[in-house]
C-alpha cells in the first residue's frame, strides 16, 4: 500500500512538473508513466483488469481533498502561460461554469407539490445565489468563494463540493438517503466481486459489479480512454481539468435521477468519490444495473414484450412532460439511452436531457422549427416558448427510434388498426403525449382482457383432452416468437386461443398450460408434438389433441 503511494506521489509531482503539458507529449508521457486509463483500443478484458487496477491505486482515508486548490493551481498556470493556452484555458472554466450553473439549476428547481424542494437548503440557496456571476465573473473566484461549511448530502452531488476543500469524500453513504432509501457509499463497493465491462458511451465507462450476492448494480464513472476525456486533452493538455468537465455529466445524471423519480428511470443508489488515475475525487455513481437494448433482438421477441417497451416508454415521456422540474426533453434518444430491467424499458443516459423550452419570437417562424432527418416540424410560438416542444421532439423521437420498429409487426391482427393509428398519429406529431398514452393503455385493456380475439365461430378441428398436474418433459419444436430457444413457449389469453395455436401448428399435438404468466398476466403454454414424455408435475396441465 505504501508503495503504491509512494509511486503515486511521485507521479503526481512529475505530473504537476510536466505542468498540463502539450497534448503531443501527452500520450508518451502516459505511456512513461501508465496511468492506467489512458491507452485506447482495450478490450473488455483489459477494462476490468483496469478496473482493480485503479480500485489498487485509490487512496483512501488520509489525503486532503484538494480540488479547489488544483483549480486555482490550474488558474495561475492559464495566466502564466502564452496568450492563445490561456485563453484556451479560460474556454475551458467557462465550459465548467456552464455546466456547474446547469447542475446547481436543477437542484434549485422546486418540485411542484413534490415536496422534495427542501432537498435544497436555504443556507445552501443564499450561498448559491451569493455567488451568482456579476458581468465580471471569474469561476475560479466563484468556485473558491463556495465553503465547506455544510455535509448536507446535496451539497455532495453538486459541483461546488465536488471543486471544494477538505476531507468528506471517503464517508460512507449508508446513513443518507434518496427519498427515503438508504444510499450506498464507498465502503459498499470496496469489495465487489464478478467486475464485467457494460458497455460505453462518448463519456461514460459503465460496469457492473455484484455488491454481495443478492445485489448487483452498475458502476458508471467517466471513461479515462473516452472520446470525451481524449478530445478535451488533446485541446487542453489538462486531464485533471477536463476529468472534472466530463465528471459534471455524472454529477448532471445523478442530479437528475435522485430528482425525478418514476419506474421508467433508473434508480440511483448511491456514488462514491475516490482517487484514482492521479485524479483527486473522482466520482463514481451506483445506479440500478439493466441489460443494454439491443434492437436486432428485439425485433425477434414476441409482440407482447416489445408493446411493453414502447408502453413503458410512453409512460415515461408522460411523466418527463410533466415532471418536477417542468417538460424534460432527452436530446439524445437513441435506443443506447434505454436499457432493460426485467422486461421493463428504463432511461440511464439523462446527461443529454434538458428543461429548456427553446426560446421564440412570433415574427420569427424558423425559431419553432424542430428538424429531423425524415421530417421537419414547425411549432407555434407562445409567450416567448416554442409551444411543447420538449414533449412533442420526444413523441417523434419515440415514433421514430421506437414506435415503427416495435409496434405494428406480428401484432394480433386486430389491434392492427389501432396501432397504426398510433404510429400514424405520432409520425405526424397529430397527438401529444396524453392521447398518445390514452391509446397505448386501450390496447393495453384490449390484449389483457382477451378483447382482441377475433369471433371464431369455426369449431376446432380436434378435440383437446386434458390430464390435471403433468407436464411434458421432452417433444419440443421451435416456433417464432417463442420465449424459449429450443422450444415453443408461447403466453395466450385462453385455452380457446392455445387451442387455435396448436391448430395452426402442423407439429402440434399436444400443448402444456404453466403456472407461469407474462407481464400482463397471460398463461404461457409450452407446445409439443406428443406426449411420450409425460410425468407428473403439480400445478400444470397438458392438454392432448385426440384426432381430427
Ligand atoms: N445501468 C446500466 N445497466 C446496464 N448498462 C448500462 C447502464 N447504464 C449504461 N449502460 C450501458 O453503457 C453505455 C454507456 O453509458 P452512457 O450512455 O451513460 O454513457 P455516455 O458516455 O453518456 O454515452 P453516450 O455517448 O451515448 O452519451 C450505454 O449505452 C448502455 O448500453
Amino acid at each position: 500500500m505504501l508503495l503504491i503511494k509512494q509511486i503515486t506521489m511521485k507521479r503526481r509531482k512529475i505530473v504537476v512538473a510536466a505542468g498540463f503539458c502539450l497534448s503531443f507529449f501527452l500520450g508518451t508521457l502516459m505511456n512513461l508513466l501508465y496511468i492506467p486509463g489512458f491507452e485506447h483500443h482495450q478490450n473488455n478484458d483489459n477494462r476490468v483488469h483496469r478496473y482493480y487496477h485503479e480500485k489498487q491505486q485509490r487512496v483512501t482515508g488520509d489525503s486532503q481533498l484538494r480540488v479547489g486548490e488544483l483549480v486555482t493551481e490550474a488558474a495561475a498556470k492559464s495566466h502564466s502561460k502564452p496568450s492563445s493556452e490561456s485563453s484556451h484555458h479560460q474556454d475551458l472554466m467557462l465550459q465548467m461554469r456552464e455546466r456547474f450553473d446547469e447542475v446547481v439549476r436543477y437542484r434549485q428547481r422546486q418540485a411542484h407539490g413534490s415536496g422534495t424542494g427542501d432537498l435544497v437548503r436555504p443556507l445552501e440557496r443564499r450561498r448559491l445565489m451569493d455567488s451568482e456571476p456579476g458581468n465580471n465573473w471569474d469561476p475560479i473566484k466563484v468556485i473558491e468563494r463556495t465553503d465547506n461549511r455544510q455535509t448536507h448530502f446535496q451539497n455532495r452531488l453538486s459541483p461546488s463540493t465536488f471543486m471544494r476543500a477538505k476531507s468528506e469524500k471517503h464517508v460512507t453513504m449508508n446513513s443518507k438517503s434518496i427519498n427515503g432509501t438508504p444510499m450506498l457509499g464507498c465502503s459498499s463497493i470496496a469489495n465487489v466481486t464478478n467486475v464485467q465491462y457494460l458497455g460505453s458511451g462518448y463519456t461514460k465507462a459503465v460496469y457492473k459489479a455484484a455488491l454481495n450476492s443478492s445485489l448487483s448494480v452498475a458502476l458508471k464513472s467517466v471513461d479515462f480512454g473516452g472520446h470525451d476525456m481524449e478530445n478535451c486533452v488533446k485541446k487542453y493538455s489538462s486531464p485533471g481539468d477536463c476529468y472534472r468537465l466530463a465528471s459534471f455529466k455524472i454529477l448532471k445524471e445523478m442530479t437528475l435521477m435522485e430528482r425525478l423519480q418514476h419506474p421508467n428511470i433508473l434508480k440511483l443508489y448511491g456514488y462514491c468519490y475516490q482517487d484514482s488515475n492521479d485524479i483527486q475525487d473522482t466520482v463514481t455513481a451506483i445506479t440500478e444495473l439493466g441489460s443494454p437494448l439491443e434492437m436486432i433482438q428485439l425485433l425477434q421477441t414476441s409482440w407482447e414484450e416489445r408493446f411493453r417497451i414502447c408502453l413503458s416508454l410512453v409512460r415515461l415521456l408522460h411523466y418527463l412532460a410533466r415532471s418536477p422540474l417542468g417538460s424534460v426533453t432527452l436530446l439524445d434518444f437513441r435506443p443506447r439511452q434505454f436499457v432493460l430491467v426485467k422486461g421493463e424499458l428504463k432511461v440511464t443516459d439523462l446527461d443529454d436531457a434538458s428543461t429548456e423550452e427553446a426560446p421564440c419570437s412570433p415574427s420569427i417562424p424558423t425559431d419553432c422549427a424542430m428538424e429531423f432527418p425524415a421530417r421537419n416540424f414547425s411549432l407555434p410560438c407562445s409567450r416567448g416558448r416554442c409551444l411543447g416542444i420538449n414533449e412533442k421532439r420526444n413523441l417523434y423521437n419515440a415514433y421514430r427510434f421506437f414506435f415503427t420498429y416495435l409496434l405494428p409487426h406480428s401484432a394480433p391482427p386486430t389491434l392492427r388498426p389501432l396501432l397504426d393509428k398510433i404510429v400514424n398519429s405520432t409520425g405526424e406529431l397529430k397527438w401529444g403525449i396524453d392521447e398518445t398514452l390514452l391509446q397505448l393503455e386501450k390496447v393495453l385493456h384490449l390484449y389483457r382482457n382477451g378483447f382482441y380475439l377475433q369471433n371464431n365461430t369455426q369449431m376446432p378441428k380436434a378435440e383437446y383432452k386434458s390430464v390435471m398436474d403433468t407436464s411434458i418433459l421432452a417433444e419440443n419444436y421451435r416456433c417464432w416468437p417463442s420465449y424459449q430457444h429450443d422450444g415453443c413457449l408461447l403466453s395466450v389469453f385462453s385455452i380457446r386461443e392455445a387451442i387455435d395455436v396448436c391448430e395452426s401448428h402442423a407439429q402440434c399435438q399436444a400443448f402444456v398450460l404453466t403456472n407461469q404468466t407474462t407481464w400482463t398476466g397471460r398463461r404461457l403454454v409450452f407446445f409439443k408434438t406428443g406426449t411420450a414424455s409425460l410425468s407428473s408435475a403439480k400445478g400444470q396441465i397438458v392438454y392432448v389433441r385426440a384426432g381430427g
